[in-house]
């Protein structure tokens, strides 16, 4: 999205950014001018973390933090408490239409039980067939590329995936 003023209040729904980038500093100011919410790094792509989170919110931003396959929970975990939203990605970022993968799911899981309201996102080859793994482990945003645009019928496939998430949200509000 190129950097242009006065998004914000003009989109439909939140504008959150994520931002599968190198040296995500460079577009923290534009993307708060555009009108993002939420601005969504990867733990990866910054050597200084806690310096972007701040300049993140300094921003007017939510902050949101990615992690990669093969980065372990325990490296998101200290920062934890000073973001919005914790991003496990369930495929390697770069295109959509890749395979669910189901090993991602003891990190939301231990996220879930450490941080019981830390808004925790899963991305990538998330629908109807592994939504339940991910709402189970605790995801409670989700996104859904491939199965919603290949489906007949999207708008099923959409309530579907919110009603499996809300319901395990639910569960868990009952079960605390
Ligand atoms: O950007 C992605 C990976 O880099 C996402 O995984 C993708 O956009 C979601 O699509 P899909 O549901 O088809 O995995």
């Amino acid at each position: 999205m190129p950097p242009d003023a006065g998004l914000r209040g003009r989109l439909s729904a939140p504008g959150y950014m994520h931002m599968m980038v190198s040296r995500p500093e460079q577009w923290v100011k534009p993307m708060a001018v555009a009108g993002a919410n939420q601005y969504t790094f990867h733990l990866e792509a910054t050597e200084n973390p806690g310096a972007l989170i701040k300049d993140i919110r300094e921003n007017g931003m939510k902050v949101g933090l990615a992690i990669k396959p093969g980065t372990t929970v325990e490296y998101l975990a200290p920062w934890a408490n000073q973001i919005d939203m914790a991003l496990v990605m369930t495929v390697e970022p770069g295109f959509g239409g890749q395979k669910f993968m189901d090993d991602m799911m003891p990190k939301v899981h231990w996220l879930r039980t450490q941080f019981p309201s830390l808004d925790i996102e899963v991305d990538g080859g998330v629908g109807p067939d592994t939504i339940h793994k991910c709402a189970e482990a605790g995801a409670n945003m989700i996104v859904s590329g491939s199965a919603i645009m290949r489906s007949e019928d999207p708008r099923s496939v959409i309530n579907l995936l919110r009603n499996v998430c809300s319901e395990a949200a639910q569960k868990r509000s009952l079960d605390r």
